[in-house]
């Protein structure tokens, strides 16, 4: 199976530039986040605040499998930022796809995500402090420096433009063929 799965930072641009990708190739395009949702009938703050940070994960590794699983065309698959490390849903991903890693720098991260943080349950808590920014650059640096070696594993890590054409340029020059099945 040769799905694109997208992998960073929240606010890296997954489900953006997921679905920018999606349409670029004629692929369809998933949302991990979204198939939780729909699943539990819930949305992602009100999984986190009735079932925990664990049953959150189940679930996403549930999903992850339910996505990985699937037969008919490969698709593009916007992760949400903590799927490759839990459950081992890295190997899961490396198995049945190309794995894309969004590597965007802190501050950028912090600019698009400090309106919104509200539907991040992991970044909320940043929105009442005195500095909102400074906060969430802290809690996003503790983040990084406990997935980086998650993220560094993906196929290819794009650090540069954020438009289609340079991420699918990368992509052709990394072996990625978006016509492969
Ligand atoms: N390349 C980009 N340039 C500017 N803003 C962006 C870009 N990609 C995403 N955003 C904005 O950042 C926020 C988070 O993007 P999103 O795609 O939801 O990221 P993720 O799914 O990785 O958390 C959204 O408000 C989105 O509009
Ligand atoms: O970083 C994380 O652990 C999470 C990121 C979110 O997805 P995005 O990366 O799309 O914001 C969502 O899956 C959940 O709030 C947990
Ligand atoms: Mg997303």
């Amino acid at each position: 199976m040769n799905n694109l799965y997208l992998i960073g930072l929240p606010g890296s641009g997954k489900t953006t530039i997921g679905r920018r990708l999606a349409a670029h190739y004629g692929r369809a395009f998933r949302d991990l986040d979204a198939d939780i949702v729909t699943q539990a009938g819930r949305t992602v703050p009100e999984i986190f605040a009735a079932e925990g940070e664990a049953g959150f994960r189940q679930r996403e590794a549930d999903a992850l499998r339910a996505v990985a699983a699937r037969s008919g065309p490969p698709l593009v698959l916007a992760t949400g930022g903590g799927t490759p490390c839990f459950h081992d849903n890295l190997d899961v991903l490396h198995r049945t796809g190309f794995t894309l890693w969004l590597d965007v720098p802190l501050p950028e991260l912090v600019r698009r995500l400090v309106r919104g943080s509200g539907t991040r349950p992991l970044l909320a808590a940043t929105a009442a402090q005195e500095s909102p920014e400074a906060a969430l650059f802290e809690q996003l640096a503790r983040t990084l420096a406990a997935r980086e070696r998650f993220y560094s594993q993906a196929r290819l890590r794009h650090s540069g433009a954020a438009t289609v054409a340079a991420i699918t340029a990368a992509l052709a020059e990394a072996g990625f063929s978006p016509t492969s099945t």
